[in-house]
């Protein structure tokens, strides 16, 4: 794992030697599972709510590919769930409207799809780790009876198995010691990280293409969270799943991803490679959250952003970061950017067209 040592692009040429150790492993990886397993373009939402309709997320476009792990960051409220949970049928239908040019999950057009199109899509490809590990732990079974159930309902593992020695074999992978002890425990009995590998061990039994991991170490102590992390990333790198992570914590999202999307207001500001987010950050959202890091050696000065993000119901005109943006032009304040940019690092600001025009 690398040493993030962080501030926005004027820093960039010191920390590049930190930044590329994984994200070359990375690219290794990406040239070996190169599928397409998520291909979404043009995703909004709007969820009806009391207050009336709320736009959750506005013209997002996203792929994720076999072994690579897709990194969304952003502040609180953003869109980074809904976005994740659009694409795995996770949200109501009853109060709550998708659209989208193109939603692709594992080859399968999922525009229109019901719920029952939906469950059968997650619980053949799609595997889903919260922050919380009991929530998806049930507390009165033991993790015996758990595992086996999700392998019992797997078609892929044919007619006759073992599951004992498949649920043996998962702990075991997942770095849990006395694995057939284990089997026998309750929830209760192990530890927040321990539990945590259960659900991983669990997500795996499905034998899922993708995993959508929703802070998943948010709750966990520092060095469980190294492991927990180095566990998707070998997941994503041998088994060649591809991984959603939903994180607010940059430091980790650095390590961990391939490609990050940066999200502000329901909207993707920028996208691209970890290292394109990390040493090139070309939006000043993303320039803002960088600096807003504490650095490594250098102990610099941490500049916040200033403001609030908008009230969702009532975005600013033009670029919604405009408000809070060093940078905003008269423009900003008046139309919306477009994304612009190369194909591999997109970014939504009008900075991009004066820069091309000079
Ligand atoms: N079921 C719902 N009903 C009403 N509003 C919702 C619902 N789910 C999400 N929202 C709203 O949609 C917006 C985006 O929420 P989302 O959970 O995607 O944000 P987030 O970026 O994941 O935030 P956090 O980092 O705090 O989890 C927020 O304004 C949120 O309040």
């Amino acid at each position: 794992m690398m040493n993030v040592d962080m501030h926005a692009n004027r820093d960039a040429e010191s920390v590049a030697s930190n930044m590329m150790q994984p994200n070359m492993s990375g690219m290794e990886h990406m040239n070996e599972h190169t599928d397409v397993l998520v291909n979404v373009d043009n995703l909004c939402v709007t969820i009806d709510t009391f207050r009336g309709p709320l736009q959750a997320v506005r013209h997002n476009s996203l792929t994720v590919r076999a072994g690579e792990i897709l990194g969304i960051v952003g502040e609180s409220g953003c869109g980074k769930s809904v976005t994740a949970n659009a694409l795995m049928g996770l949200l109501p239908l009853r109060n709550t409207v998708v659209t989208a040019d193109t939603l692709m999950v594992d080859g399968h057009d999922c525009r229109n799809y019901t719920e029952s199109d939906w469950n059968t899509l997650r619980s053949s490809t799609v595997a889903m780790v919260f922050q919380d590990p009991m929530t998806a732990l049930n507390p009165i079974l033991s993790i015996g009876t758990q595992l086996y159930e999700v392998i019992t309902r797997t078609p892929a593992y044919g007619e006759s198995y073992d599951k004992r020695a498949i649920a043996i074999d998962l702990l075991t992978k997942m770095g849990i010691s006395s694995p057939e002890k284990r089997l026998k425990q309750y929830p209760h009995e192990l530890s927040g990280g321990m539990r945590q590998r259960v659900v991983i061990a669990m997500a795996l039994a499905g034998k899922p293409k993708l995993i959508l991991a929703d802070e998943p170490t948010t709750a966990l102590d520092v060095t469980t969270e190294v492991q927990i992390l180095k566990l998707l990333q070998q997941l994503a790198k041998e088994e060649g799943i591809g991984v959603i992570f939903i994180s607010h914590n940059l430091r980790v999202v650095a390590q961990l991803c391939d490609r990050v999307m940066v999200m502000y207001a329901g909207q993707c500001v920028e996208s691209g490679s970890v290292e394109d987010i990390f040493l090139k950050p070309s939006h000043p959202y993303t320039q803002g959250l960088l600096r807003s890091l504490p650095q490594g050696k250098a102990r610099g000065e941490l500049v916040a952003i200033e403001g609030q993000p908008p009230d969702v119901y009532v975005l600013p005109t033009g670029c919604a970061f405009h408000p809070r943006c060093p940078d905003a032009m008269n423009i900003c304040a008046k139309e919306e950017p477009l994304m612009s940019g190369q194909v591999q690092h997109v970014y939504r600001c009008w900075l991009a067209r004066k820069e091309a025009s000079l």
